[in-house]
Parts: structure tokens; C-alpha cells; sequence
């Protein structure tokens, strides 16, 4: 069971108040800069070839102090170790939370509901490899003798997002000849899309769906089955050409899909939590089984010093613990990630799942309705194309956006002087972010351009940047499997923690179920010529107007 303290009454939630209120609202980040040197030493953090500064944040070793107090008073530590030991800390659901021991190679036993679960993952990892080895060497063929080139990942949510990310921000570890594919979207262009790319003869499909229920998989799976059929003309050949990702062997074979090409996986995996396991098995087609292992290796890395290292050098609890000070004590609705690195432009996506999914609850784990604000608002998208679009709100616009910048020191395609000047925009832009730009060095710069004195004054308030504006910056060495997974493994423990101490259930989505329900409700009244009265006005209005323009 996991700890039930409402933050709000713990001793150190008053303090960060009044420590908010009397030393922090006013303070000026440049400020902390000049009086004191050693900042940046302070309040940056290294983890194998990963570099996190977090000193351009409104903060000061008393507010990680206090934060730590509120971690600790909300009992994190014992959390942690729940999580790790297999405890049902899922409670809604009454399910473990064992995606750590998807990718535990300490050859130590990981119990959930009283059984070792190592032997099963295990297991399962060593038929991947085999798979991928079977798939890459040739020896496993499509129904006309030619291999497998094309990888089509059928899944969404948990069981498309991730592999997405990873695959794209791992492009340059692509196997030769490997080209994988991701439909999601019940919207059938995407699949008519995607089919139009394919050959039947050189694609593998996996179906990838935990529950194996999900509407827009299997109607893309059915979809894809029936495109398969068409060109290879029988049954006997489906075997070939489909795979299974699921927790769900009855339905799998219910579907059609061989046993044999069922890769399992189970109910203490969270979809969002789900690519560390067979969900990953299109990134281990696409860039190799020791690829995939060295991806699960980072994790594991980040995985041991979120269990073992002490708060105040533990990268996601710092994480965490400096995101819920703008949540709480500024007001913060939203955090922008903004990955300075083409290959990682899904990240923010992925991690908006993985993050508003699991902290987008308003009832704490009292079943009371919280009084403090949780989760925020994840967006994102790569540098430097987001400074040419929506960084005018971060720097002069009204709302608090504390923002993640993660670049790569070494890129993989450095391309003369790409690199350089993609990072000098990287740490430009923190720079600016915090330090502003004031009235007076505004005014002083139109006067260099020689502006009449009037007319300065009249556009001086539109050149002032107010600054002080938080920023953390995630240095890795490269975009590696490996530095991929422990990054990876940072938000998810940093997501974590916040659902411990916002006292909120971060592992069940009861939020996406109603209208997933009324999908159904409504799908069959869409047929037929007879107008549709049982709903409220507008949306009866709506599906009547579908239906008079459908004709
Ligand atoms: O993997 P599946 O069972 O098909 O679920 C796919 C996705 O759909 C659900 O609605 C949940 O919101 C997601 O958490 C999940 O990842």
C-alpha cells in the first residue's frame, strides 16, 4: 500500500509557502547568479555521460531542502521501494508497477503477487532475440521465400507512442534493409496510407495492443489482415507475416494470430510504461536485439540511482521535485520539453502521454478530491523550429512555462558547423530565458541604432524581456541506446514521484474510459436514416447533420 499524506498539511508544505512568499516570489535568478559563483557546481548533476543543470531555476539550496523535507514527510522513500518490490501500488486496478524489472539485469529475483517474475521476462527477452536474429539473418521468410524488410506496429497509446519515439530518435541505429512503420489512428488514411507503401510479400505486422480490445487496433489489424489476404491469397500464409505484443493469449488467438508469434507481456506493465517489454519488439526489429538491450540497460542505469541515491543528488526526484515547485507554489499549468535534436521529435509526445495520463487526476488516494493542483500540461516540440513559433510566449507572454532544452554534446550528423550552431542557439536560449533583458539595456541598445529619443520610448516596453524564466538543461554525451533509455527512465521515475506526493493514483486511466463508451453507444446510431434523439441537443444536432451530409 502506498503512503495517503495529503501534502498540503505536512510542515513542509507551509514552509515552501511562506518560503515562496517571503524569499522566492521577488527574487531575481540573475541575482543568484552574481552573488554567488558557484551556482552552476551547486546545482548540476552527472550521471554516466549525462549532464543536468537545474541553476537556472528560481530556487535555492533551502527550497531543495524544503522540497526534500515534503518528499520525505510524504513517505517517497517507502514508495520507491513499493514500486521496486513488486507491491500492488497500482490500487485502483490491484496491480504491481514492475516496469523496472523489465529491464532489471541485477540476476536478482523480482517478486509480484508472491512469484518471481524474472524467469517469464527472461524469457520472453530471449525469444525477441531469437525473433530479430531469425528476422535479420533472412532465415525467416515472407510466403514468397524473400525476407522481411517492412515493420508495420499496429498499436496506440502505450503500444504505439513509444516504439514510435524511440525508432525515430534512434534513425542512425537502423538495421540495413529494416523499415518500420507505425498506424495508430482509427482514421483509415492512416492505414490506407501506410498500405500504399507496403509490399504483403516483405511486411510483418505486429498487432501490439495490451488488452488486445482496443478499437482502433483491432479494426486496423482486421484492416491490414484483409489487405494481407487479398494480395497473398490464403490463410496458411498469415502465420508469416503477423505477430502478436499482448498480455491477452485468448484474444490473440481468437484473432487468428499463432501462439507461436504471440510475445507476452503482463498486467503489472503499463501501456505507457510498456516499451521497455515485447511492446518494444518493433524497435528490436528495427535497430537490432542488442540495440534494444543496450536501450534497457540506460534504463536500468537510471532505475538503480533513482532506488539507491540520496534525495539531493537523485536526478528524478530533483526532477520532480523542482517541476512541483512551479506547479504548486507558482502556478505553473504547463512544462514545455524541447529537445535540441531532429531524431527526438517525438519526446514530448511520448511523454505527454506519459506524464498527463498518469498525473491528470483530480481524486487522491483517499478517494477526496485533491485541493492543490497535480499534473501539468506536457508540449514540445524540437529546437530550434519551436524559437520560430511559439518561444514568444515563453520568453514575453503571460503564463510561467518552466521548459526541459535536451541536446546531444556529440551529433550524429555534426555536418560542418550544423551542430555548432545548433547549440549555440540551445544555450542562447536559456540564457535569455533567465537573464532577460531589462529597460535599461533595452534603452541603451536603440539608442546604439541611433533611434529618435520619442519614438525609443514609445517601443521600449515591447523590447524588454522580463526574464526569469526556469529552464533545465539535459546535456547528453550522444543519442544513444543507451543514454536514450537512462532519459527515458528519468521522466518516468520524475512522473512518479510527483503522483507520490500529489497523494494521486499515477497508474490507472479511468479518464480515458467514458468516452470510449459512448463511442460505442453512438457508433451504431450512425447508420440508418432515422434522426437520433437520445442525447443532448447539440450532440444529437451534430450526428444528425453527419448523417443528412453523409446522404
Ligand atoms: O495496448 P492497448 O490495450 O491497446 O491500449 C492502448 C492505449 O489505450 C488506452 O485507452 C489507454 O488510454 C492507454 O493507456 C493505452 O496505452
Amino acid at each position: 500500500m502506498l503512503p495517503t499524506v495529503n501534502p498540503t498539511r505536512t510542515g513542509a508544505w507551509q514552509l515552501l509557502q511562506d518560503h515562496y512568499q517571503n524569499d522566492m516570489k521577488q527574487v531575481r535568478m540573475r541575482n543568484l547568479f552574481t552573488n554567488d559563483p558557484d551556482r552552476f557546481k551547486k546545482f548540476s548533476r552527472c550521471s554516466h555521460d549525462l549532464v543536468i543543470d537545474f541553476s537556472k531555476n528560481i530556487i535555492t539550496e533551502k527550497t531543495w531542502q524544503l522540497l526534500i523535507n515534503l518528499a520525505d514527510e510524504c513517505r517517497l522513500k517507502d514508495a520507491i521501494h513499493a514500486m521496486f518490490d513488486g507491491e500492488p501500488i497500482n490500487q485502483t486496478e490491484g496491480r504491481a508497477v514492475l516496469h523496472t524489472a523489465l529491464r532489471n539485469f541485477s540476476g536478482k529475483a523480482v517478486h509480484a503477487d508472491g512469484k518471481d517474475v524474472m524467469p517469464d521476462v527472461k524469457q520472453v527477452l530471449s525469444r525477441m532475440k531469437t525473433f530479430c536474429e531469425k528476422v535479420h539473418s533472412g532465415e525467416w521468410k515472407g510466403y514468397t521465400g524473400k525476407p522481411i524488410r517492412y515493420i508495420v506496429n499496429i498499436g496506440i497509446g502505450g503500444s504505439d507512442l513509444g516504439p514510435l519515439m524511440v525508432t525515430e530518435a534512434l534513425k542512425p541505429y537502423w538495421v540495413d534493409g529494416m523499415q518500420p512503420f507505425f498506424v495508430s489512428n482509427v482514421d483509415g488514411t492512416h492505414i490506407a496510407e501506410t498500405l500504399k507503401k507496403l509490399d504483403p510479400e516483405q511486411t510483418l505486422f505486429l498487432v501490439a495492443s495490451k488488452t488486445f480490445t482496443t478499437q482502433e487496433t483491432m479494426t486496423n489489424a482486421l484492416t491490414a489482415r484483409s489487405w494481407f489476404l487479398q494480395k497473398a491469397g490464403s490463410e496458411a500464409h498469415v502465420a508469416k507475416h503477423f505477430a502478436a505484443l499482448s498480455t491477452n493469449e485468448k484474444e490473440v488467438v481468437k484473432f487468428g494470430i499463432d501462439r507461436e508469434n504471440m510475445f507476452g507481456f503482463w498486467d503489472w506493465v503499463g501501456g505507457r510504461y510498456s516499451l521497455w517489454s515485447a511492446i518494444g519488439l518493433s524497435i528490436a526489429l528495427t535497430i537490432g536485439y542488442g540495440n534494444f538491450e543496450a536501450l534497457l540497460k540506460g534504463a536500468y542505469h537510471t532505475d538503480e540511482h533513482f532506488r539507491t541515491a540520496p534525495f539531493d543528488q537523485n536526478i528524478p526526484v530533483l526532477m520532480a521535485l523542482t517541476g512541483l515547485w512551479y506547479t504548486n507554489f507558482f502556478g505553473a499549468q504547463s512544462e514545455a520539453i524541447l529537445p535540441y535534436d531532429q531524431y527526438m521529435h517525438r519526446f514530448a509526445a511520448y511523454f505527454q502521454q506519459g506524464n498527463m495520463e498518469s498525473n491528470g487526476k483530480s481524486v487522491d488516494r483517499n478517494g477526496e478530491r485533491v485541493s492543490y493542483a497535480t499534473g501539468p500540461i506536457i508540449w514540445g516540440e524540437p529546437g530550434t523550429n519551436g524559437q520560430h513559433a511559439f518561444y514568444q510566449l515563453i520568453h514575453q507572454g503571460t503564463p510561467l512555462i518552466p521548459c526541459d532544452f535536451i541536446a546531444p554534446v556529440i551529433s550524429h550528423n555534426a555536418l560542418g558547423d550544423h551542430h555548432l550552431k545548433l547549440m549555440s542557439n540551445f544555450f542562447a536560449q536559456t540564457e535569455a530565458l533567465m537573464n532577460g533583458k531589462s529597460t535599461d539595456e533595452a534603452r541603451a541598445e536603440l539608442q546604439k541604432s541611433g533611434m529618435d529619443p520619442e519614438k525609443l520610448e514609445k517601443l521600449l516596453p515591447f523590447k524588454v524581456f522580463e526574464g526569469n524564466r526556469p529552464t533545465n538543461s539535459i546535456l547528453l554525451k550522444q543519442v544513444t541506446p543507451f543514454s536514450l533509455g537512462q532519459l527515458i527512465a528519468l521522466y518516468e521515475h520524475k512522473i512518479f514521484v510527483q503522483g507520490i506526493i500529489w497523494n494521486i493514483f499515477s497508474f490507472d486511466q479511468w479518464g480515458v474510459e467514458l468516452g470510449k463508451q459512448l463511442a460505442n453507444q453512438i457508433l451504431p446510431e450512425l447508420g440508418g436514416n432515422e434522426a437520433v434523439n437520445g442525447h443532448d441537443s447539440s450532440t444529437n444536432g451534430l450526428i444528425n447533420a453527419f448523417k443528412n451530409m453523409r446522404g
